[in-house]
This record gives structure tokens, C-alpha cells and sequence, in this order.
């Protein structure tokens, strides 16, 4: 949703036409067969490492001249991913070995499996790449897909030179160069061996040393969380506790391998290291403290605050435990009130680079239920008033890109994710989303449940969740829920606002929010979103009963025609069927062509120098009447520009009762019903709001106008339009704590100047 796809771009239709043809031929023509040039292994290293070299040489290039570009010009990275597949779901035993020389090109070898070990140490580049060998020496290239981010740990620790891996259900394929290589796009296919693992052959067993006692593995484990290789840690932890050792040893290990699942994000795992440690009475200190740890980044606030509640009881001296116990009470208490410092998380979100937020998801009065034609949708349980908070949720997974601040230049880069098999292209950080949803799920697979049940359009994956103990992770299922469940976003509302042209905006970071996924599209929507970080908060744009389905806009809307609508749509499968979209389908061919001859009429009264203010009126007032439908059941979103148009003339002559009309007018063509907000036409009607229109960020202008006219006209009205603006301001950016900065003090010293 306002993800920044760009399906109309000649030279990306041309990219994907091509990536098409050349996989579309590769595919056909040698599917199934058993290539008799495959490059020996001496050929492979010499090439592998050539390659490296160069690729080294561009990279320290590029960071020269990216260090004497402008900030704001990214680096666009580009990836295209293989036909889907599934995920091995055979269980290790079940699979036979299999050798590099009996693959088959374009060929997934189900019931097979290949004992690999890697002979060069890995680059990465579109994934982490290695040449790898069999026990027969036969050799050829690795790519791992899905791997975690070059941030988060080095190519080198993920496949270290001699580390030894058996690749399920191996899938042999020619790759981007032409060569022949074996790719891994599913991380659950991929199984590091152990050094003690039988199924080592004899000659690669001088690389261990097998004689290495617990203790040694747990010294090399403190070493590595030294250094903060983590994973490292893990690793040597784990072999520790394969080890004959005492009960101490152990208990020793598990509870070093909690701290290094911690740090490498294993949340899951950190828990069950210290679950049973701490079930007894005499639970060791650490134990209790990093279980509420690995709580707090599951989201288990409750059982976090208790754990760590009982830990401050026995051991009051414990600082550090104090304060986790009052932060996990604060998110406590936000799940509950859904009252957050938004100044503080404001200030936070103003630094460069802006901070983790680290926050609490509140869900107001709504359920999750079926919605007719349309799968499942979010309802309110409860009536709810314009302006109310409904959600404000923390991202499941966010990817952050800085366009615009001063580290805008070390950013990553701006993927472009090409998916020549759903005729997708994305840019942004979509590419990047899908790779941390899939090591999230991968390093915490209790949160599965809630991320495969967000909607999967057709897609039919596989019905095993685990296998050998774990979880199996279908990266093309990851993909297709991140394409229909993820939201293009800004790094905040409020800098949106801030910009001089906010619709030139263009949303490359993105996220996925697990509950706002479930709200279905309607362009004649009840509530809308807005970002701070990567929370999530949706309030309502207008009063809506209880059980009533909440929807919102996927693509930010603008007038358009009703094909052009659908057609930005087109990702979600479905044709919208509001009032807004049906008006426009059913309207006649002729009424739309008139109108449109309107539009091209008052398109060039606005942008002529001068404006013919007179002109202008009567385009509008003949645009109007071809409309059957009244504004407050059919908003006419196109007739929003040019009346806010004539508020900025009116405004700048400060022609008050004009500026009132136009502001009246406009949010009328909104959907806005409002009483007595026109004094001068009915003096005696208090002012009420009936019905809430179509929240876009520029209605706060509107109500800003209102004010301003207001303070001449009607002073008595100033406070409710000054209300209103509030309430907007707070649909449109997520809080209301910034508006005195951001609007009301400017207003109110131009009303002073005014009176
Ligand atoms: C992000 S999901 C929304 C939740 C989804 N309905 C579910 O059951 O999980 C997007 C999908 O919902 C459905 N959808 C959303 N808005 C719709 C609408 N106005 N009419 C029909 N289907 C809609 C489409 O299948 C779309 O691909």
C-alpha cells in the first residue's frame, strides 16, 4: 500500500520483457539437462576470485564517487527472483545423497541432498555466493539467498571457507552469467553440519579438531561474544553442549548461549535456554534477567513484567532489572491506554539517523471478521468519533530508507525488486522487507502463526511448518504476503508535511503491521493512516458506528479516471466497488467527456498567469452539475485542488468572505457537511460538523482558512474551527502534540495582525 511500484516506466517494462525472454529460454531450453562443460574446480576458484577482485576495485570506486555526489542520489540495486518454488519439507533422513556431477539444469532434485564444503572463502554480492565441493572434488558455485544483511553480520561468518552444509532438494540452475550454479532461496533448505556429524567423510575430517572438550568450546564462545561475533557464540555454545560436560558445564553454556541468541536476535531461542532454569526456585539471576529479555522482543509484555517482577522481589539490589521492570510497565501501559509521549517520540524521530522506536502496539475497539466478497476485515466493536486513535501499531518488520538526511548517501540504496513472474516491479526497500521478515521468522518461529495468516492472494504453500525440529520458512510465500500486506511509508507523517511539494513524495521505506493488513481498500474510506517511525497509527476520518467495517486507501488517493484507479489497484486483485468508483462507472460516456473538457478548461484558466477568478467559478459550477449524486454520498475529489486554489487567492487579497465560501465550498466537494459554519448566511445555526469528508493533509488548510476568516467575521467560531484543524492535523500526521508548531501559533499571530 503506497508502495512505489512503477509499472508504467518504459525502461523498466523493457528490463522486465528482457529478464523474461532470457529466463523464459534459459529455463526451457536446458531444463533437465546434465551439462557436460562445467568449469573444473581449479577454473571455478581462479574466476570466483577474480571476480571478487574486481568486484572490490567497484566498490571502492563507488564509495569514492558517492563520496563527491549530491546526498540525495541513491544507489539503485536491482533483483530478480527465480520462478517460485517450494521449500523442502522431507525430513533430513528421508533424502539421498546425491553428487554435483549427476544435476540437472533448471531442475529442483527432490528426495536428494548434496554434503558440500566450502572452498573459497563467500562474497556477497545479490546473495552470499561461495564455491563449494563435494566429497567426490567435483565443484561449483553456491548462492545463498535470504541471508541476513551485511549490518547484521559479514558474508564470511555465514559461510565460512571449510564449512560443511547439505543443501536439500538441491536446485541446479544457470545463473545471470550464464555459468551453472546451485541456488538456495529457501533458508530452511540450507543445514549447517556440526563437526561430529557422521555424515562427514573421512577426508574432510583433518579440518576439526574433534578432541576439543566443552570446556573449549564454551572458552571459544566467551571469546567470540567478545568480539561480538554472536553467531560465532551460538555456534560454539551449541557444540559445547553436545560434549560430555557436568551438569554445571552445561548449565553454564545454555545460559552463554542465551546472552549470544539475544544478541543475534533468537529470541525464541533465548527463551527456551532459559526456560528451564528458570522454572526452578533457585533461578539463577541471569537467567531470569535475560529471559525477560528475549519477552520484551517477543511483544510478551505480561509475562515479561512478571518474570521481572519477581526478580527485582529476590534481588533487590538489581538495578538493571528495576529499570527494564518500569520500561516493560510503560508499554504496558500504552498496549492498554494507547496514551504515548508523542513530543518525545517526535524529538526522537527528528535526529539523523532517527532511533528504534521502542514502543507498544494499542489496539483500539476492533476485531478482526469475515468481510463479504472481500476475505476477512477489520470491524469497530464500538462507536467511534472523527479523530479517534483505532490502532497504533509497531511494525513487524520496517526497512528504513534516508532519502534526505545527512547519511543519505551511506544509505543502502534503493532497491528495485523485478518480478518478472507476478509482472511486478517494486522500488524501495521491498526486496530488503522480505529478507528480514524471512530471518525474523527464521530466528523466531513462534511468530509464524500471525504472519501466515495475513493474506496469501492464491498462493499455495506448502502445509508442513516444521521439520527436523525446525521451522520451514517458503521465502516466495514471504514474498507474496510482503507484496500484498506491505506499506510504503514515510520515515514521518510530520516530515511529509514538511516538505515543499509532499505528493512529489515518494514512499521508499516500507514495513509490514500485522493488524492494519487486515483493513480492506475503499476509496470512500472511515479511517486513515499515518506513520511516526515505523509505528503505525490509524484514526478515524469520520463517526463510525460499532460493527462497521473500517477501510482505507491503498494508493494515496487523487481524482483519476475510474480505469486509472482500478488500475493502480490491480496488485490486490479486486475492483473497487464504492460509491466513488461505481458513480464513475456508471455515468455516462458523455457526461465524463464533458466533464473532462471542464477539467481541460479550468486546468488552463489555473495555470494562467493571471487568474480569471470569475472563470474559475463558473468551470467549477458547471463541473459540479455533472454530477447526479450529492457531494456528501460521492465526494468529488478533483474539484479539492482548485477551490483550495482560489483559498490561496483569496487569502493572499484577503478577501475574507470569499475565503470563507471557496474554504466551504471545498470541503463540501470533500463530503464535508458542516452547520452553521457560514454566519453570514445562517447567523442563528450553531456550528456542527454532521458529517466528516475525506481527510486529505491539505483539509487542515481548509480549517486553517475557516479561522483566519473567523476572526473577522465570527469570532465566536474561531475555536471550532481551530478544533476541527486539530482533529484533522491529528488524522493526518498521528498526534496533535506538534500542531501549535506546526500551524496554530503561525495562525495566531497572523489573526493578531489581522483584528
Ligand atoms: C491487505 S489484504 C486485506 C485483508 C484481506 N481481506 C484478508 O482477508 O486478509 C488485501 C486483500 O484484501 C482484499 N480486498 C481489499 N480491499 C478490497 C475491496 N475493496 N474489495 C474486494 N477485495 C478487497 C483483496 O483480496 C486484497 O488483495
Amino acid at each position: 500500500m503506497d508502495s512505489h511500484d512503477v509499472p508504467h516506466l518504459d525502461r523498466y517494462i523493457q528490463l522486465l520483457d528482457q529478464q523474461k525472454k532470457t529466463l523464459n529460454a534459459a529455463y526451457k531450453a536446458r531444463q533437465g539437462d546434465r551439462p557436460e562443460d562445467r568449469k573444473s574446480r581449479l577454473e571455478l576458484i581462479n574466476n570466483f576470485e577474480m571476480n571478487y577482485t574486481v568486484q572490490q576495485m567497484c566498490q571502492l570506486r563507488t564509495r569514492q564517487s558517492r563520496m563527491s555526489t549530491a546526498p540525495t542520489e541513491m544507489l539503485v540495486h536491482s533483483s530478480f527472483p527465480p520462478p517460485p518454488y517450494l521449500p523442502s519439507i522431507a525430513p533430513l533422513g528421508e533424502l539421498k545423497q546425491t553428487f554435483i556431477n549427476d544435476l540437472r539444469l533448471e531442475t529442483h532434485h527432490r528426495g536428494k541432498y548434496l554434503l558440500l564444503r566450502s572452498i573459497t572463502p563467500p562474497n556477497r554480492m545479490t546473495a552470499i555466493m561461495a564455491i563449494v565441493e563435494d566429497e567426490r572434488e567435483d565443484a561449483v558455485m553456491l548462492q545463498l539467498y535470504q541471508q541476513n544483511d551485511k549490518k547484521d553480520r559479514p558474508a564470511t561468518s555465514i559461510l565460512k571457507q571449510n564449512d560443511i552444509v547439505i543443501v536439500k532438494e538441491p536446485y541446479f540452475k544457470v545463473m545471470g552469467d550464464g555459468e551453472y550454479g546451485l541456488r538456495v532461496d529457501h533458508v530452511s533448505d540450507l543445514v549447517w553440519i556440526d563437526p561430529c556429524d557422521k555424515r562427514i567423510p573421512l577426508q574432510w575430517t583433518h579440518l576439526f579438531d574433534l578432541n576439543k572438550t566443552a570446556d573449549d568450546w564454551k572458552q571459544e564462545g566467551n571469546e567470540a561474544m567478545r568480539i561480538e561475533q554472536y553467531w560465532a557464540a551460538v555456534q560454539n555454545y551449541t557444540t559445547a553442549l553436545g560434549c560430555p560436560a557436568s551438569l554445571q558445564e552445561r548449565k553454564t553454556a545454555q545460559l552463554n548461549r542465551a546472552l549470544a541468541y539475544l544478541k543475534n536476535g533468537a529470541f525464541d531461542a533465548a527463551l527456551v535456554d532459559t526456560e528451564c532454569l528458570t522454572s526452578s526456585s533457585d533461578a539463577p539471576e541471569k537467567a531470569l534477567y535475560r529471559a525477560g529479555q528475549a519477552l520484551y522482543e517477543l511483544g510478551r509484555f505480561s509475562e515479561c513484567q512478571d518474570i521481572l517482577q519477581s526478580l527485582c522481589e529476590k534481588y533487590p539490589n538489581n538495578v538493571s532489572a528495576a529499570m527494564e521492570l518500569e520500561r516493560v510497565r510503560c508499554r504496558l501501559e500504552e498496549q492498554k491506554s494507547g496514551i504515548y509521549d508523542f513530543m518525545a517520540i517526535q524529538e526522537k524521530m527528528s535526529r539523523d539517523p532517527p532511533p528504534r522506536l521502542d514502543h507498544a502496539t494499542f489496539i483500539g475497539p476492533v476485531t478482526v471478521k469475515a468481510s463479504m466478497g472481500r476475505g476477512r476485515g477489520l470491524f469497530t466493536t464500538k462507536a467511534v468519533k472523527a479523530g479517534d486513535l483505532i490502532l497504533c501499531e509497531k511494525a513487524f518488520a520496517h526497512c528504513y530508507v534516508n532519502t534526505t538526511g545527512k547519511l543519505a548517501a551511506e544509505s543502502s540504496g534503493i532497491g528495485l525488486r523485478v518480478n518478472v513472474h507476478t509482472n511486478r516491479m517494486t522500488t524501495g526497500r521491498q526486496g530488503d522487507l522480505i529478507t528480514r521478515v524471512v530471518q525474523k521468522l527464521w530466528r523466531n518461529p513462534s511468530f509464524l502463526p500471525e504472519f501466515m495468516a495475513l493474506h496469501q492472494g492464491s498462493y499455495e504453500p506448502v502445509d508442513v511448518i516444521e521439520v527436523d525440529g525446525k521451522p520451514i520458512i517458503d521465502t516466495f510465500l514471504v514474498e507474496r504476503i510482503v507484496s500484498l500486506n506491505c506499506f510504503g511509508c514515510p520515515i514521518s507523517s510530520l516530515k511529509t508535511l514538511e516538505l515543499e511539494d509532499p505528493h512529489g513524495e515518494v514512499h521508499h521505506s516500507c514495513g509490514v503491521w500485522l493488524k492494519a493488513s487486515y483493513i480492506n481498500h475503499s476509496c470512500l474510506c472511515n479511517v486513515r493512516r499515518s506513520f511516526i517511525g515505523d509505528l503505525q497509527l490509524i484514526h478515524a476520518t469520520r463517526d463510525i458506528p460499532p460493527d462497521t467495517e473500517l477501510t482505507f486507501w491503498y494508493r494515496t488517493l487523487a481524482g483519476g479516471s475510474y480505469e486509472e484507479r482500478q488500475e493502480s489497484l490491480k496488485n490486490w486483485g479486486f475492483e473497487c466497488d464504492c460509491p466513488i468508483c461505481l458513480d464513475a462507472k456508471n455515468t455516462p460516456k458523455k457526461v465524463l467527456e464533458k466533464r473532462d473538457a471542464l477539467h481541460g478548461d479550468l486546468k488552463t484558466a489555473l495555470d494562467a498567469g493571471m487568474l480569471d477568478v470569475a472563470k474559475i467559478k463558473r468551470l467549477l459550477a458547471a463541473i459540479e452539475l455533472t454530477y447526479k449524486i450529492p457531494a456528501s454520498e460521492v465526494p468529488r475529489l478533483a474539484l479539492w485542488a482548485p477551490y483550495l486554489r482560489l483559498m490561496h487567492t483569496y487569502v493572499a487579497e484577503n478577501q475574507l468572505v470569499k475565503l470563507l465560501a471557496s474554504a466551504l465550498k471545498g470541503l463540501e466537494c470533500l463530503g464535508f457537511v458542516v452547520k452553521g459554519a457560514n454566519p453570514l448566511e445562517s447567523p442563528d445555526t450553531p456550528f456542527e460538523v454532521v458529517q466528516w469528508g475525506v481527510v486529505i493533509d491539505t483539509v487542515i488548510e481548509a480549517w486553517m482558512h475557516l479561522w483566519t476568516a473567523y476572526a473577522i467575521l465570527a469570532p465566536h467560531l474561531c475555536q471550532r474551527a481551530e478544533d476541527c484543524a486539530i482533529v484533522t492535523y491529528r488524522i493526518c500526521i498521528g498526534e496533535d502534540v506538534t500542531f501549535e508548531e506546526s500551524f496554530g501559533r503561525k495562525i495566531r499571530e497572523a489573526v493578531k495582525q489581522l483584528v
